[in-house]
């Protein structure tokens, strides 16, 4: 529409021109010298100036398509970065949900070599692993029932860990129903650090983590009317993390502590954090009583392993001595 108002504009204007041209000027033009032998000055004047409009006319046309072309391309390439920009929202957010923060960022850096291994190498991580222990009622349910109360125990504990607390806490993985996690997988101190200063911060931190659990589930229990308890084991010293896999990539660790938090939860009692000796001694160091347990036989380890309970009063609470050192 805009096209032919503007080419109309130009033939008025082009059509004024020869008017006057022919009418009002053309015995100026009759006196004119010419070069166009044989072609009347006036109609040589008139084609030229037509061909002029005309020129200029095409020359608009161009500059217009120009412009719309670059206008779409803009919106193109702003609707596309748009696209992107969620897109790379949705990654981080999946990424996030599947490795630590601190790796996902790595994941994500565009310049990273894909095969490339990612691991870390931590000297004071307190790893913990809580088995849901299932009254016969639930086992007994419907299996949506189940899965979904399953379900609710563990998003339960998810959201704890999004506590402004226990932002230090990584949630490992669940195998089958035993909650794995680990803190201190942030804290990038090297092994001499490590020795000079035995840092009991992770431990504590993962000990208050057991502490909510264990009142979280007695809270859902209140709420189902069920009787689901919790088996903790908890063990500290060096680790070794990394992600494993091109697809589906599991972030996990490994090392002594893992082997032995699982061994101190597989032979644990319901209702109780089972630690060793060692750990124990870090436990009352940060104000925290335990109590012997026994001497168990540990697989890969020479001699019986002395086993400390963690005190708990019978909300669950952490029993504290207040004596730090
Ligand atoms: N990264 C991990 N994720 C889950 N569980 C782990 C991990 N590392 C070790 N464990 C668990 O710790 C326990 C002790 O491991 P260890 O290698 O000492 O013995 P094992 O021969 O595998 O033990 P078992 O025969 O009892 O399974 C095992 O039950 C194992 O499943």
């Amino acid at each position: 529409m805009f096209i032919w108002i503007k080419f109309m504009y130009f033939l008025i204007l082009w059509s004024f021109y020869v008017y006057s041209t022919i009418k009002l000027s053309h015995l100026q033009y009759m006196e004119d010298e010419t070069i166009n032998y044989r072609v009347d000055p006036i109609l040589a004047h008139v084609f030229v100036t037509g061909v002029l409009t005309l020129a200029l006319h095409l020359m608009d046309r161009q500059t217009d398509y120009m412009n719309r072309l670059d206008f779409l391309m803009n919106r193109k390439v702003r609707t596309e970065q748009e696209e992107a920009n969620v897109l790379k929202h949705i990654n981080e957010k999946l990424l996030n949900n599947i490795l630590p923060e601190h790796v996902a960022n790595i994941y994500l850096d565009v310049n990273r070599e894909m095969h490339d291994l990612y691991y870390e190498e931590h000297y004071d991580v307190a790893v913990m692993f809580a088995s849901l222990i299932l009254d016969k009622e639930l086992l007994n349910l419907p299996d949506k029932k189940f899965l979904a109360m399953m379900n609710e125990y563990i998003s339960c504990f998810d959201t704890l860990t999004k506590g402004k607390e226990f932002t230090s806490i990584e949630k490992i993985k669940l195998a089958k129903w035993t909650y794995m996690a680990a803190c201190g997988l942030k804290d990038k101190k090297g092994k001499e650090l490590i020795e000079k200063h035995v840092t009991s911060s992770s431990l504590l931190t993962l000990l208050n983590f057991a502490e909510a659990m264990f009142k979280t589930l007695e809270n859902v229990n209140k709420m189902r009317c069920q009787s689901t308890q919790l088996r903790v084991g908890i063990c500290t010293g060096p680790v070794i993390a990394g992600v494993v896999g091109s697809r589906k990539p599991l972030y996990d660790i490994w090392g002594d502590a893992v082997n032995m938090a699982s061994r101190m939860d597989s032979t644990g009692l319901v209702g109780h954090i089972q630690v060793m000796e060692k750990t124990a001694e870090l436990i009352r160091r940060c104000g925290i009583e335990c109590m012997y347990r026994e001497e168990i036989i540990v697989k890969g380890v020479n001699g019986k392993v002395r086993t400390y309970f963690v005190k708990m009063d019978h909300t669950h609470s952490l029993v504290r001595s207040g004596i730090m050192e």
